[in-house]
């Protein structure tokens, strides 16, 4: 089994990845709880909420609560009602929270948990790829139907348990959502880890292991900089590549007609586009761009206004004084956060969008 230690300033947790691990789920937490409240999707219940049940044994309360699937139940009416079933299964601040699911129920369940009370005790159990990024670093949150994750905190779960035999049976949007934060973690990190990622076609050759050595990868190189920078004062910036852009995008077309990775992904080509023409450097715009239309991300959006887009691009949460401020690359693996006036970033959406359509 592979366990990564996050350490911040004020935190210690492990990162464990492997298969099987959510039929002994209490194992890897260093407390023991009478009380469990399991949060998850409709999707995510029919698949491994049994398993994770029945892993805290007959002597633990076990209640659980379930949302829809989909981005759109990161929503302040699903928080309420889920601090309903908390109060109602009768949790305390000794009591745990259980975030099974991918990133909607992580955040979701986080925030449910860092505002519980004025916060309890919480354990990711990420059952996406997508997951492997946004279960680590105590990023918590819920969306306002003006812009992602405007309600939040930094809020670090307790274990992060990363059961990777939960993969196996995510459908290809899932895939192409995660693996996007994938290469992420590739362009902000290291130029043989993006390439060993580009060399793959991840829809028809999907591979466990080598999945398994990619998420591990994306997992160490998000501790590293959690480590430096918890609370995103400076280089935990960098993590949010693509995510100007890609956010904006999930807001304006609506919650779940885009994934966040899809949407991430989008937004990663323009970056890329917009750091080579600031920088005057080149960068692997081509290669993304032609292993994301491989493996059918959606390259062709219907007509986005940029204007409107613009408009929500700075609602970023690092947006300044209503500028816009973007993670660029001047190569891969350095990463940089650049202020772009208004003007520049029209002519820049124009462009890509311009460009996107010829294909
Ligand atoms: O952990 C981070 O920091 C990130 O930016 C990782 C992102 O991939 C993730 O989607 C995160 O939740 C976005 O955060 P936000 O602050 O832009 O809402």
């Amino acid at each position: 089994m592979s366990s990564l230690e996050i350490k911040t300033s004020t935190n210690i947790y492990h990162v464990y990845v492997d298969v099987k691990l959510r039929h002994k789920l209490p194992s890897f937490l260093e407390k023991e709880y009478s009380n469990v409240l399991i949060i998850t999707d409709s999707h995510v219940e029919k698949l491994f909420l049994d398993d994770v049940i029945h892993s805290f044994g007959t002597t633990t309360k076990v209640s659980y609560a379930v949302v829809p699937a989909g981005e759109s139940s990161k929503s302040i009416e699903n928080y309420f009602n889920l601090m309903t079933s908390a109060i109602e299964n009768g949790l305390d601040r000794h009591s745990l929270i259980v975030a099974l699911g991918g990133g909607m129920v992580g955040d979701l369940a986080g925030f449910v948990a860092a505002t519980y009370m004025r916060g309890i005790d919480y354990v990711q159990v990420p059952t996406t790829i997508l997951a492997h990024d946004s279960s680590v670093g105590g990023k918590v949150a819920i969306n306002h139907p003006e812009g992602k994750n405007l309600i939040g905190n930094f809020y670090p779960p307790q274990a992060v348990v990363y059961d990777v035999e939960t993969l196996n049976s995510l459908p290809e949007k899932e895939v192409r959502s995660g693996y996007a934060e994938i290469v992420k973690h590739g362009l902000i990190s290291d130029e043989a880890f993006f390439n060993q990622v580009m060399e793959q076609n991840i829809l028809s050759t999907f591979n466990p292991q080598i999945l398994k050595k990619h998420l591990i990868k994306g997992i160490s190189v998000k501790a590293n900089i959690v480590e430096t920078d918890e609370k995103e004062g400076n280089i935990r910036k960098y993590l949010n590549l693509g995510h100007t852009l890609g956010h904006a995008l999930e807001a304006e077309l609506g919650y779940g007609k885009i994934t966040h990775g899809e949407a991430v992904a989008l937004g990663m080509l323009f970056a890329l586009q917009v750091s080579e023409k600031v920088y005057g450097v080149t960068l692997p715009y081509d290669t993304l761009y032609n292993w994301l239309s491989k493996n059918n991300y959606p390259l062709h959006l219907s007509r986005v206004d940029k204007y409107v887009l613009l408009n929500r691009m700075k609602k970023d949460k690092k947006s300044r004084d209503l500028k816009v401020q973007m993670v660029l690359l001047k190569a891969i693996g350095q990463s940089t956060i650049e202020q772009l006036d208004d003007e520049q970033l029209i002519q820049f959406l124009e462009n890509f969008f311009r460009e996107l359509v010829k294909g």
